[in-house]
């Protein structure tokens, strides 16, 4: 049976217009956002219309002046490049069952914004400003050095001349900027998030869809943290092939939980070795096992993060379950996002019971979470941007402690192996058979995720 989202009950479209000088931080929100909705298999796109003005500017200077409001040139380009994005975008949304669009501009004045207006109204497209609005000169100046230094519009100009010209061209804009208010844009739906999320004002939200996005564009925090992740060490279900239950670690598993405080103080580096972290666990013994020689104060439990229930098969080895459910060994094999066991769960069922757990981490700042292969795999795809097809087929192995440094742009992927054997969980598609002992040293070639790997 399908699994209904948000998008199919509702049928409303959503066209996000980023509003902001530049170095706000809104390309930055635009793709969380669409990553975010992407994850929760909501068909999200996001038009950067400074791509589109870098694909058609090519045949002139582009320093601060193009962005003059006086250059006759500069504002035709920039013209092009926003009725090209839109036309785009209004195409993505009939031809691909787009959902969530994202215009990602400054769309700094009203005019600009009233045209696009007009069009989503023509396209029956709902209209959602999203503003960042910042006046706190280090958050912009921070903007300035992390992301537009590297900038393509800078490549070949040192980072001097990147932020000098750049903060001229935020002065010009300012020229011309009109910020979104409650009372000339009484009639619009829209976010305004002041200084990140100091203040947040809200206007007109209607749909259920523009509230799950004011919900997570609420929760989001820019300081620099990272996320650690790990299974829990190897379980005496894991030695005997069964998957489900609720068994012990074995005693390399139990050497692993041992090793662990050792693995995370060495990820975090001598300078932040005082960091105290949080720990999360699932309500299930092998994770509590795994995780009761760390010396953090902090440890939740939390349901959501409870392995994939395999219903009837739970307690069952793939042998087994290939030979008492044959049809239903091959349509997992076939499509392994969307298989729900027999009276247990999916996949997908995980994602939407994790979307609580992701909300809470974008919110929080060093958390450690030791769970489980399939939840671990969806955690991983939230962060790394990996498709819905690749992400249960993953090879996350035992034994090893990977770290998210979440980055403007990427999220920075390490991992250290504690060196301890532990038998392979991973079953190719089409066999029963699980693979070798993973000796918790070597890389495998199945392995996606590599070291010092970045996700877009
Ligand atoms: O989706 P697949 O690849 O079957 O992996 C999920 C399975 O991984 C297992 C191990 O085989 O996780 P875990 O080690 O956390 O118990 C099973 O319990 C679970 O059903």
């Amino acid at each position: 049976m399908p699994v209904y989202s948000i998008s199919h009950v509702e049928n409303v479209r959503v066209c996000v217009v980023m509003v902001g000088l530049p170095a706000r931080g809104k390309s930055l929100i635009a793709q969380k956002i669409v990553r975010y909705l992407s994850w929760l298999s909501i068909n999200s796109k996001c038009f950067n219309v400074g791509s589109y003005r870098r694909e058609i500017a090519t045949d002139t200077v582009v320093d601060a002046e193009f962005f003059d409001p006086k250059n006759e040139v500069g504002m035709n380009y920039r013209q092009e490049a926003i009725t090209r994005a839109t036309t785009d975008m209004m195409k993505w949304f009939s031809d691909d069952n787009g959902v969530v669009g994202i215009l990602d501009a400054t769309n700094s004045t009203r005019d600009r914004r009233d045209k696009i207006l007009k069009l989503c109204r023509e396209n029956s497209i709902e209209p959602m400003f999203l503003e960042s609005f910042c006046d706190d000169q280090d958050l912009i100046m921070q903007n300035i050095l992390d992301v537009k230094t590297t900038s393509p519009d800078y490549l070949n100009r040192n980072n001097e001349f990147a932020a000098e010209d750049f903060l001229k061209r935020i002065k010009f804009y300012e020229q011309v900027y009109e910020t979104m208010d409650q009372k000339a844009d009484a009639d619009l739906t829209f976010i305004k998030l002041v200084n990140v999320n100091s203040q947040i004002i809200l206007n007109r939200i209607e749909s259920y869809l523009e509230s799950r996005i004011v919900y997570y564009v609420m929760n989001l925090h820019i300081k620099p943290r990272s996320i650690w992740l790990s299974r829990h060490g190897e379980s005496e279900y894991n030695l005997t092939g069964q998957i489900g239950g609720d068994s012990n670690l074995s005693e390399r598993g139990w050497r692993y939980a041992k090793r662990l405080p050792e693995l995370v103080l060495k990820s975090l580096g001598e300078e932040n070795k005082h960091t105290n972290l949080t720990v999360w666990t699932s309500t299930l013994k092998r994770t509590q096992q795994t995780s009761s020689f760390l010396p953090y104060k902090r440890k939740l439990q939390w349901k959501a993060l409870d392995e994939l229930d395999a219903g009837e098969c739970d307690g069952m080895t793939y042998e087994e379950i290939e030979k008492t459910f044959p049809e239903d060994f091959k349509a997992r094999d076939d499509d392994k996002y969307e298989y729900r066991y027999r009276g247990g769960e999916s996949y997908r069922d995980i994602v939407i019971r994790l979307e609580p757990i992701i909300m809470e981490l974008e919110r929080q700042e060093n958390i450690l979470i030791i769970t489980h292969q399939a939840v671990l795999r969806c955690l991983y795809a939230y962060f790394m941007n990996v498709p819905q097809e690749e992400s249960p087929w993953m090879s996350i192995p035992l034994h090893t402690l990977i770290k998210l440094e979440p980055r403007a742009y990427s999220t920075l992927v390490s991992r250290i192996k504690a060196d301890i054997p532990a038998v392979s969980t991973y079953k190719e598609k089409g066999t029963s058979q699980l693979g070798e002992l993973e000796t918790g040293t070597a890389s495998k070639s199945r392995d996606l995720i590599r070291d010092s790997e970045l996700a877009k």
